[in-house]
């Protein structure tokens, strides 16, 4: 049974999920170097924002296959050493959407209107009704910096309190959002306009302390930020001095550059500017059980050899375009796997070209299974849907895609054509009902011809005499032939061969081949 190590606290419903297939360990809380210990006995790893899943964890770990995070940010893996690795990391882009928005827009309200302050000094036996005098939202400007799926929805919900809403992202359209009510703007004048400025963009190079001294300088001095997104976006120590000389009017924290946040943090010392939450966007009963059942069903179906939905190192596929590509994938893999073998020294070139109905759906998924199958010879079990690209990158393979939906010989064909060191080659393939894979073209021969585990291709003179010479020499050497057929162009002119045979050819014999003469070229195949 699989073994599946659970180090941080997960609702019970994903481990439910998780353990009708695997053996789930729950061991929170873990020091980096237990974990690096511990990682070798596990096939799957599943946490929140707690593990840092590092480089070393990664190389350490000898056969995980995915790593699950339960909600959306997957800074706290090393994402890049996990593909290498061809570990699939999986998260749950929607499970706590709602909360995190809601969460960002409490804390724009509870900072307008100092609740947490006004609660404390009620509680320590306080009755002060002067000292917390607040700011109304209405007719405010709210800026909106990334409007993917949470900062829609404070979008939307700011929009419908009253507010004005400016929103800056390069990656989205005009019209997505006029859609939602929002102008889109430069941050420049995003920083300028705004009474508000909400960040909800993931933490990358670009975005690291995109939010700095020099913003806050461009803000109005009665603006307040809220960050609900991650630490390390906002300057930490350019934030504390803008809020201290009054800069800016008050800060909304819930994620810090390093957490658990360090005791000395100046962001500690700025009183009532200030409202800070422990990391808590994602953190309601709804959203730990949403996010716990996405991820656990993807381990579970990793874990049962199938695709995982949101897999964010390799393309994505819903259960339905799943079953429609599958015997597609097969087909991709077993053409580039035969072309590579065909191909035989370094291939620099690949074009995969789809053909009929696999012209019009979602290509990624074949082109990543044509370079696994391609990449196959060179890397074995290696290479993986996870690093195929990656792999083919870094050995400089140029891949090319061409989609003709009007070519109609088979419902849907697969051309791959691979240009290397040795030479070119192109073969061809269909599927034969639902999910039969045939070969059906080789350098521009037709055949029609399952794949098999040992097959004998030449290319040859079309002469009389020919395939019964190679038929005794395989018999010479006691080589069974399952199947046989020749595929021309003209008559006389040049003809493939393609032998499925029982056994892996032995020794010497295709040196033998290449002696006869009409044989211009002979190859093995494994497939
Ligand atoms: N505090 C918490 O507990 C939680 C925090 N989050 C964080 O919230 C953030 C947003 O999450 P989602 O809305 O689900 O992601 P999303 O991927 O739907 O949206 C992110 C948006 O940011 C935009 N973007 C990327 N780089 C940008 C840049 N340099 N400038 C402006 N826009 C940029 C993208 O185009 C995209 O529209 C993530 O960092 C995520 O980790 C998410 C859930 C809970
Ligand atoms: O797991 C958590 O509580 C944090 C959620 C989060 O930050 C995210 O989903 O990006």
């Amino acid at each position: 049974m699989p073994k599946v190590l659970v180090s941080d606290p997960i609702d019970k419903t994903g481990i439910d999920i998780i353990s009708q297939v695997a053996q789930v360990d729950v061991k929170t809380g873990l020091p980096a170097e237990e974990l690096v210990k511990i990682i070798p006995e596990y096939d799957a790893l599943m946490i929140r924002s707690g593990t840092k899943v590092t480089k070393e964890i990664i190389e350490a770990a000898t056969q995980l296959k995915i790593i699950g995070r339960a909600g959306v940010g997957v800074d706290n893996v090393d994402v890049t050493a996990a593909t290498r690795k061809g570990i699939v990391v999986v998260n749950s882009p929607e499970g706590n959407t709602i909360a995190a928005a809601e969460h960002a827009l409490a804390m724009m309200l509870s900072m307008s209107r100092h609740v947490a302050e006004a609660n404390q000094s009620v509680v320590s036996g306080k009755w002060d009704r002067k000292k917390f005098i607040g700011v109304e939202v209405y007719k405010k400007t709210l800026g909106v910096v990334g409007l993917g799926k949470i900062g829609s929805h404070v979008a939307k919900v700011a929009k419908a309190m009253g507010m004005k809403i400016l929103a800056y992202d390069p990656f989205i359209s005009k019209e997505r959002a006029d859609q939602l009510g929002c102008n889109l703007v430069d941050m420049d004048l995003l920083v300028q306009e705004s009474d508000y400025i909400t960040l909800h963009i993931p933490k990358t190079d670009e975005t690291y302390h995109s939010i700095n001294a020099e913003t806050f300088a461009k803000m109005k001095p009665t603006a307040r930020i809220i960050n609900c997104a991650r630490g390390g976006i906002i300057d930490e120590v350019a934030l504390a001095e803008a809020l201290k000389e009054g800069k800016i009017a008050g800060a909304a924290i819930d994620v810090y550059e390093n957490e658990p946040l360090e005791a000395e943090s100046p962001l500690r010392e700025l009183g009532q500017k200030i409202v800070m939450t422990p990391h808590l966007g994602a953190s309601t009963a709804e959203a730990q059980v949403n996010v716990a059942i996405d991820v656990a069903e993807q381990i579970r179906d990793v874990l049962l050899g199938l695709p995982a939905r949101s897999a964010v190192n390799i393309p994505g596929m819903y259960p339905d375009t799943l079953e429609k590509l599958k015997p597609y994938l097969l087909l991709a893999e077993t053409l580039g796997n035969l072309v590579s073998q065909l191909a035989g020294g370094r291939i620099d070139f690949l074009n995969v070209r789809l053909q009929g109905d696999l012209a019009t759906g979602d290509s990624k998924p074949v082109v990543v299974a044509a370079l696994k199958g391609l990449l196959s010879q060179a890397l074995r079990e290696r290479v993986n849907y996870v690093n195929a690209s990656i792999e083919a990158k870094e050995r400089g393979i140029r891949v090319v895609e061409t989609k003709d939906a009007s070519v109609r010989d088979y419902t849907g064909s697969l051309e791959l054509e691979a240009k290397g060191s040795l030479g070119d080659h192109i073969v061809r393939g269909a599927l034969l009902g639902e999910d039969e894979i045939r070969i059906t073209n080789i350098d521009g021969f037709p055949i029609n011809v399952p794949p098999s585990p040992y097959m004998l291709l030449t290319l040859h003179r079309d002469m009389p005499g020919i395939i019964g010479k190679i038929g005794s020499l395989l018999g010479s050497f006691n080589v069974n032939i399952a199947s046989m057929q020749v595929g021309r162009k003209i008559v006389r002119g040049d003809a493939v061969m393609v032998l499925s045979i029982d056994d892996l050819l032995p020794e010497g014999i295709l040196t033998e081949i290449l002696k006869e003469p009409g044989i211009r070229d002979a190859y093995t195949v494994a497939l």
